[in-house]
């Protein structure tokens, strides 16, 4: 029993009561009454299920059985027997929810186009299965020639391989038969020969292939599924895909092996190794393309047990390097520097320059007042109330021409720059009084200017004083080597006043002259390079340096290196106290924006970036601190560092700073040096004086790497602490002879000492003793001379020296001596060798040092 609302019955609820239904397709409902005992009736809904359709030709069966009824349903009838030949079937509209004796003519009509459109429909899938078959066929058909072919193929090589083996055999034969020796080794080539070629060449000769053999020993899985007779499409291609992938694979693993095979014997990529002065391994590892473990297990095997953070020198580092057989460049600190300064211009753009001058005279000369006389009468603007700010430096012009004073009185900042290997300078003026004449410092400025090879120019000062005498100043500079042309030489001299302002124009003419002759140029398109001529730290602007440009244009916003300081110039302001936007060559300007406060004479140039910057003055910073702890320990200046260092050096000349009490007796000192050189060693007297040995005297000798000898005079406090700066020895001597001698001493210092060799005597040797723990003893005579212990011995075999050393003992019977007279018998050991012989003559001698003297 049912009801239409329970079970899997998924119709919409029908009722008697309501009118609205809607019916299964492929159902039909009617209501059947039942009858109960006692009276009793129930109406039930019954539901025919019919069947759809039916292929043609099959038995007509009953679509659908009432699910509950005591009467039979409807039964379909077959279709097949009514179906008429049509055009294609149209598409089927109703395809449900009818009885066949039910359906009408245009249904009948469709059915039967449906039918034979799946009649067509069945006879070309047959066809299409047929001609799958036949191309199966035929590509099995196919495979299997291909097959059959490579068997024979491979059939005809062995067979050839099998002749040309046997016509070799056969020849062999007749060789062997012809020349039995012969044959023999052109078997043995042969069989040598044949060797490596069988891997390639034999394989089909051992091994034939049949065409059992080469055929796949597995199917694969697209065979496999062909045997079963699933070849689709899809199929089909993923045959050749597995074909193609397996080719690829091969080819990957082909190649691998390859590359495993290079990389064994891996070629080496030979590297050149920048090598600092110190370097850690991991580093050098790097630098040589190599691994840091292997670089480790090198030490390990050195028997040194070393990380890869771990720093090594440069020798350790260069022996490592050639071992792991690259080359090295080793570098030093210093390169860092490299290409800061002397940056080479061409020709063409070199421009002339105004030139640069310095002042220098003995005191009270006038320097000052005529350094003034010449800026007020000629600073470059000219404006009313002269000089606005004093930098250090100033420019004047004559006749459209710039010229550069550099206003520091003195040698002080003069030898101040040159110790620090600058050169501000062009040309000197050397101011001498007209009624004082050549002093002490006169002659130390000649010295100071000739040193730095700068042409002197002399001004000839107060000569509007009554006691003046030009002529005076003119011989006297004679004798100390500074031609004037009024005396025949080429030094320009000029009488000026500086209180007058006499003939200062004369002077300034002298100058663009002598400026003329020197043809002074620089290139100003450049980054710029120069000096500082003072430098100090100002209270409001912080670190202020006077530079002197020498050749480029330095310009605000340039990052500029200044001897252990740097800084990006912020401002440049010139000697009249106004910023400017360039300073070009030979242009004294101040410079703002330093980080510290250089020194005065320290170079500086400008940079590309901050971290170059940078990176050289801390280089500069770490030197400096280690030059003063030099300094310190006192390595540098004494007589015997200046004679080991000239040693080491080559140089054969003594530089030496003189100062004696009067003229007389400096004049007597050099005149002894002056017979003391020989050609190989001399001594060189950088400047010779009178008077106290002054802080310029240090300076001097600081510059020209000389000693300071001082006769009958002292030094000043200031030279004194000067000379331990700097760490310049000072020798007194209050006679002359000792001067001499010590100096003699120095000198012979120079002169390589000489060996000189003595034979003591000759042994024979009689015997050889091997002695447990002791090793070999000869026992010898002594035949001429003697022998002696410690001395060095000579092992002669034949007229050839085999060995020469040193004797480990010397025993005569049991007893260690000294030495054995001729004639005598004696026990003799070597150090180190022991490859004596009977009758083998032991040499002794002696070797001395001698050193030689001037
Ligand atoms: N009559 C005369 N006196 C001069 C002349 N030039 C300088 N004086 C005087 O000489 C003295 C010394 O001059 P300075 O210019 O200070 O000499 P200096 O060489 O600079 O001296 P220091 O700075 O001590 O080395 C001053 O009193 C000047 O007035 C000159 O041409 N004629």
């Amino acid at each position: 029993m049912s009801d239409t609302k329970s079970g899997d019955d998924k119709t919409l609820s029908v009722t008697p009561k309501k009118t609205l239904t809607l019916k299964r397709p492929g159902t039909e409902q009617s209501v059947v009454r039942q009858n109960f005992s006692h009276g009793r009736t129930k109406q039930v809904q019954v539901e025919i299920k019919k069947r759809k359709f039916s292929m043609p030709g099959d038995k007509p069966e009953p679509v659908a059985a009432p699910v509950l009824t005591p009467k039979p349903a409807v039964v379909a009838a077959p279709v097949v027997q009514e179906a008429p030949k049509a055009p294609p079937p149209p598409p089927p509209v109703e395809r449900s929810g009818m009885v066949l004796n039910e359906l009408s003519r245009g249904e009948m009509e469709a059915r039967r186009r449906a039918l034979e459109g799946s009649k067509v429909r069945e006879v070309e899938d047959r066809q299409r299965a047929a001609e799958d078959a036949k191309r199966r066929a035929e590509d099995e058909e196919r495979r299997k020639r291909e097959r059959e072919d490579s068997a024979r193929r491979q059939a005809e090589e062995e067979a050839r391989l099998q002749t040309e083996a046997e016509s070799r055999r056969r020849a062999e034969e007749e060789a062997r038969r012809r020349a039995p020796l012969a044959a023999e080794l052109a078997t043995v080539d042969d069989e040598e020969e044949a060797k490596p070629k069988r891997p390639g060449a034999g394989a089909p000769v051992r091994r034939p292939v049949t065409p059992e053999v080469a055929r796949p020993a597995k199917p694969t899985k697209a065979e496999e599924d062909r045997r079963r007779g699933k070849l689709t499409l899809n199929t089909a291609l993923s045959d050749e895909d597995a074909r193609a992938r397996s080719l690829s694979s091969m080819r990957r693993r082909q190649e691998k092996f390859k590359r495993a095979m290079h990389n064994e014997p891996r070629e080496k990529v030979m590297r050149e190794v920048i090598l600092p002065e110190t370097i850690t391994i991991q580093e050098l590892a790097q630098r040589m393309s190599e691994r840091a473990v292997d670089v480790v297990k090198y030490f390990m095997k050195q028997g040194q047990i070393l990380k890869p953070g771990d720093i090594i020198d440069a020798d350790t580092a260069e022996l490592v390097a050639t071992e792991f057989g690259h080359t090295v460049r080793r570098v030093a600190e210093s390169d860092i520097e490299e290409g800061l300064f002397n940056i080479a211009d061409n020709a063409e753009d070199l421009v002339s320059r105004p030139p640069v001058v310095t002042i220098m005279g003995h005191v009270d000369h006038g320097k000052t007042s005529l350094l003034d006389a010449i800026r007020n009468a000629n600073v470059v603007s000219g404006e009313a109330g002269g000089i606005t700010q004093h930098i250090g430096a100033y420019q004047v012009e004559k006749n459209g021409q710039k010229i550069t004073f550099i206003d520091t009185p003195g040698h002080a900042a003069f030898t101040a720059m040159r110790a620090r290997g600058a050169q501000a300078t062009d040309i000197a003026i050397l101011v001498v009084a007209a009624d004082d004449s050549v002093m002490p410092q006169t002659i130390e400025s000649i010295s100071h200017a000739k040193a730095a090879g700068v042409p002197i120019i002399v001004a000839i000062n107060k000569i509007d004083k009554h006691d003046a005498d030009p002529q005076k100043v003119r011989s006297e500079l004679l004798r100390h080597e500074v031609f004037v042309e009024s005396m025949g030489g080429e030094v320009l001299d000029v009488e000026v006043s500086a209180t007058k302002g006499t003939n200062l124009d004369k002077l300034l003419e002298a100058i663009l002259l002598q400026a003329e002759i020197l043809d002074l140029k620089a290139n100003p398109d450049r980054t710029a390079e120069g000096v500082v001529i003072e430098a100090q730290l100002d209270k409001g602007r912080g670190p202020v340096a006077t530079v002197l440009v020498q050749t480029g244009t330095l310009m605000p916003g340039d990052i500029l290196v200044a001897g252990n300081e740097w800084g990006r110039v912020r401002a440049l302001v010139n000697d009249r106290g106004e910023q400017v936007k360039e300073a070009p060559p030979a242009m004294p300007v101040e410079v703002l924006g330093l980080q510290g406060t250089p020194q005065a004479g320290d170079r500086f140039a400008v940079v590309n970036n901050e971290a170059r910057a940078r990176e050289i003055t801390e280089y500069r910073q770490r030197l400096a601190r280690e030059k003063a702890v030099a300094k310190h320990a006192g390595q540098r200046g004494s007589l015997e560092q200046m004679m080991s260092q000239l040693q080491t050096s080559g140089l054969k000349e003594f530089p030496l700073v003189i100062k004696g009490d009067v003229q007389g007796s400096i004049e007597a000192i050099n005149a002894a040096l002056d017979k003391l050189g020989t050609d190989e060693v001399r001594a060189r007297i950088v400047h010779a004086g009178a008077g106290a040995i002054t802080e310029s005297d240090v300076s001097l000798a600081e510059t020209s790497g000389a000693a300071i000898i001082g006769f009958n005079v002292r030094a000043n406090a200031q030279a004194r602490a000067a000379a331990v700066a700097a760490g310049i020895e000072i020798r007194y001597y209050s006679i002359i002879y000792n001067l001499v001698d010590d100096v003699k001493a120095a000198l012979s210092g120079l002169l390589s000492p000489e060996r000189r060799e003595t034979f003591i005597g000759n042994a024979e040797i009689l015997e050889i003793f091997d002695i447990t723990k002791v090793g070999k003893i000869a026992g010898c005579r002594v035949t001429e001379g003697k022998v002696e212990r410690g001395a060095g011995v000579r092992l002669i075999r034949d007229n050839v020296v085999i060995h020469e050393g040193t004797l480990k003992t010397l025993k005569r019977f049991k007893d260690e001596v000294a030495e054995v007279p001729g004639g005598q018998e004696c026990g003799m050991a070597f150090q180190n060798y022991e490859d004596m012989r009977v009758g083998d003559i032991i040499e002794c001698f002696r070797v001395e040092m001698v050193t030689r003297t001037l």
